[in-house]
């Protein structure tokens, strides 16, 4: 049976499906992913923590994602150091009332972060101005930031120390494909730091 839901239905799932491979295939983004899952690795082995920060959707994914380290992906082993910066709703209205939206996370991040942790910055735009000035003052503090962009990347992808940036327009997809890279992150480091 056909009609346009339907087709719509194969559409979405067949452009996912072409967006995985097309990834697949890059060399340099596969190289980011190792090099994010790396970059982590080393923050974790030394003590330090992962931060996470994105709107909406991206909101979700930092919660979700932040909760794998924490708790456990596919091994029974100790928590992991992540903290998501989407999550304390007294703190995410009182400042965005009194103060600003913009500052939101960056506030966060000057009050939570430390020198040596990592921020992983979810932007499908790469342009919301909550998570670019969580970035600039991720470095102000020597925090390393990783970016997981689309689009063309927009102004977060040359403020990061590293960009993930997904090839497509579709918000929704970038969003799929965020949650994939971030489930391989976190399967990368569980591994490597407790698989025997
Ligand atoms: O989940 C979705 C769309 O799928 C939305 O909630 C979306 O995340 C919001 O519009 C965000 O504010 C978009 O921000 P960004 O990805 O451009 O940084
Ligand atoms: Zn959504």
């Amino acid at each position: 049976m056909m009609n346009s839901s339907f087709d719509l239905i194969r559409a979405h799932l067949k452009a996912g499906g072409d967006l995985k491979h097309r990834i697949a295939a890059s060399d340099d983004l596969v190289q980011r992913i190792y090099d994010a899952s790396a970059i982590m690795i080393r923050t974790l082995k030394k003590g330090k923590k992962i931060l996470w920060c994105g709107n909406g959707g991206s909101a979700a994914d930092s919660q979700h994602l932040s909760a794998e380290l924490v708790a456990r992906l596919n091994i029974t082993r100790p928590g992991l150091a992540s903290l998501a910066l989407t999550t304390d709703t007294s703190l995410l209205t009182a400042w965005s009332n009194d103060v600003g939206f913009e500052s939101l996370f960056s506030r966060q991040v000057e009050a939570l972060g430390d020198n040596g942790d990592v921020l992983m910055a979810l932007s499908t735009s790469g342009k919301s101005p909550n998570v670019l000035k969580a970035v600039k003052s991720a470095r102000e503090k020597k925090i390393t930031t990783i970016a997981l962009l689309g689009r063309d990347g927009g102004v977060i992808r040359s403020e990061a120390d590293l960009a993930i940036v997904v090839p497509s327009e579709n918000t929704q997809l970038i969003q799929e494909i965020h949650v994939t890279v971030g489930h391989l992150l976190c399967e990368l480091v569980e591994t490597k730091l407790f698989k025997t």
